[in-house]
């Protein structure tokens, strides 16, 4: 069994996270229970941080809040010394609302709407990413109306295939995201960006994936980048002072991962930035990063009461939970793959293969296919690991399923940092159709 951070087995069997026991949280708390072990969440924050030190640049590490945001998390970063990366009006308003410095938040998204804008302008965030003309232009607009000026980066799209799910692969060519190095699109972007006395040029982003495990695709895509430096700087004077390389860093959710540390990826990117610089006779710019899924994702362990079982004879054993898709998308849409104990007896002999069903109305909810468990009934918690990143932050209310709780741990100690959805919050919003507005 492969335990993630500060979880281990304490002496009464039982699956402990933080030095807290984990069937007394989900007695406590109910299931579905997020546990968050903050003390991971800190290592893997200082492990990025080390490495840039290591290699002696300008750096920053923005925390991708779409993998997990609430206020508890957003205050862990910023006293981590995180900046924050966000893509909508809800997570700038939540980092808003936890006093995030808003020099140092960045927003991305291929369709920021104007309200999203302005807010973004009227907060004096520290940095906006651009991902298209229309949002250059509208953007433009809004500064000159607030009569404010503010700091972007231009979103490119390098041309890299990253080594990845189809869904979560963004550097390619053809995709949403940025403006297109081949096509010009970039060196218009720029052209219009120097222009412009309401933008100030910092630099250029690039995304290639998620969940990477080599650093090929970012080497790759620092080597496309660097090939249009000389154009740039020619034809528009124009030379970056930042380079966001964006986040993607792989992490081990199955024995099948073999995830590279931090310093592996920090080490090859500054590399080939350093050496691309000097060949260009350029000073080398600021790095930036913006993982999500490396920072929270191994940190969170989702607790599940076990209900109902079906035994096919030579078929199949289903055990089915008290969660599923709801909380956790990423089977369904990925085909995500996950590792899974026993809470209440991890060090018993594993004698049973179950595959854990959720309890949405579908067929295609099922947690995870073959794991092997002792044998186990409706008495247990089935602790899932690695479902810190994008399992909350894409949990939904399909079947009116209220979203669960979430806690952080750390030395013992146990701290709600989001409250269990009720039935009262599912209907908050519903009008009764006599009182509906036409
Ligand atoms: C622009 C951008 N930055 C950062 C991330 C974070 O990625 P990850 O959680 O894989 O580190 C994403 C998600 O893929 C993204 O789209
Ligand atoms: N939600 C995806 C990653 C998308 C990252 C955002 N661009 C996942 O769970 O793996």
């Amino acid at each position: 069994m492969y335990l993630h951070g500060s979880s281990q087995i304490n002496e009464l069997g039982h699956l402990e996270i933080g030095g807290v026991d984990t069937v007394t949280l989900a007695r406590d708390y109910g299931t579905p229970l997020f546990v968050y072990d903050m003390a991971l969440i800190k290592k893997r924050a200082y492990e990025f941080q080390t490495a840039f030190q290591e290699e002696g640049v300008s750096f920053q590490v923005a925390y991708a809040s779409k993998a997990f945001s609430c206020l508890a998390m957003f205050q862990l970063t910023n006293e981590l010394g995180l900046s924050l990366d966000v893509v909508s009006g809800g997570e700038l308003y939540t980092a808003i609302q936890a006093n995030v410095p808003m020099e140092k938040v960045h927003f991305h998204g291929n369709n920021k709407s104007r309200e999203e804008l302005e807010m973004a302008v009227t907060a004096e965030i520290g940095c906006i990413v651009v991902d298209n003309f229309y949002e250059l232009d509208l953007l433009q607009q809004i500064c000159r109306e607030q009569q404010k000026t503010i700091n972007i980066l231009l979103r490119i799209t390098p041309g890299v295939e990253a080594h990845t799910h189809d869904y979560i692969s963004t550097g390619q060519e053809d995709s949403k995201f940025g403006f297109d190095l081949e096509s010009g699109q970039v060196e218009q972007a720029i052209e219009q960006s120097l222009k412009s006395d309401e933008l100030s040029l910092l630099g250029i982003h690039s995304h290639i994936g998620s969940q990477i495990f080599e650093t090929t695709g970012f080497v790759m895509a620092v080597e496309k980048i660097y090939q249009y430096i000389n154009t740039w700087r020619n034809n528009l004077q124009f030379i970056p002072k930042v380079l966001n390389l964006g986040g993607g860093f792989g992490i081990r959710y199955t024995e099948e991962d073999a995830p590279l540390p931090a310093g592996h990826y920090i080490k090859s990117m500054v590399e080939v930035v350093k050496e691309k610089s000097l060949e260009h006779n350029m000073a080398v710019p600021e790095i930036w990063i913006e993982p999500g899924r490396s920072l929270v994702g191994d940190a969170g362990t989702t607790l599940y009461s076990i209900g109902s079982a079906k035994d096919i004879p030579s078929v199949r054993h289903y055990l089915s939970v008290d969660g599923g898709m709801s909380d956790n998308m990423r089977p369904a849409l990925y085909q995500a793959k996950y590792e899974a104990v026993l809470a209440n007896r991890a060090n018993e002999k594993t004698e049973n293969v179950y595959s854990i069903a959720g309890k949405c109305c579908e067929s295609g909810d099922m947690l995870i296919w073959d794991l092997p468990l002792p044998k186990a009934n409706h008495e247990d918690i089935l602790a899932v690991f690695c479902t810190g990143a994008y399992g909350y932050s894409m949990a939904n209310n399909y079947n009116r399923i209220p979203r669960p709780a979430v806690v952080f741990v750390e030395d013992g100690e146990a701290y709600l940092v989001i409250e269990r959805e009720s039935y009262a919050d599912l209907v908050k919003l519903d009008r009764p159709l006599a009182l509906a507005v036409k």
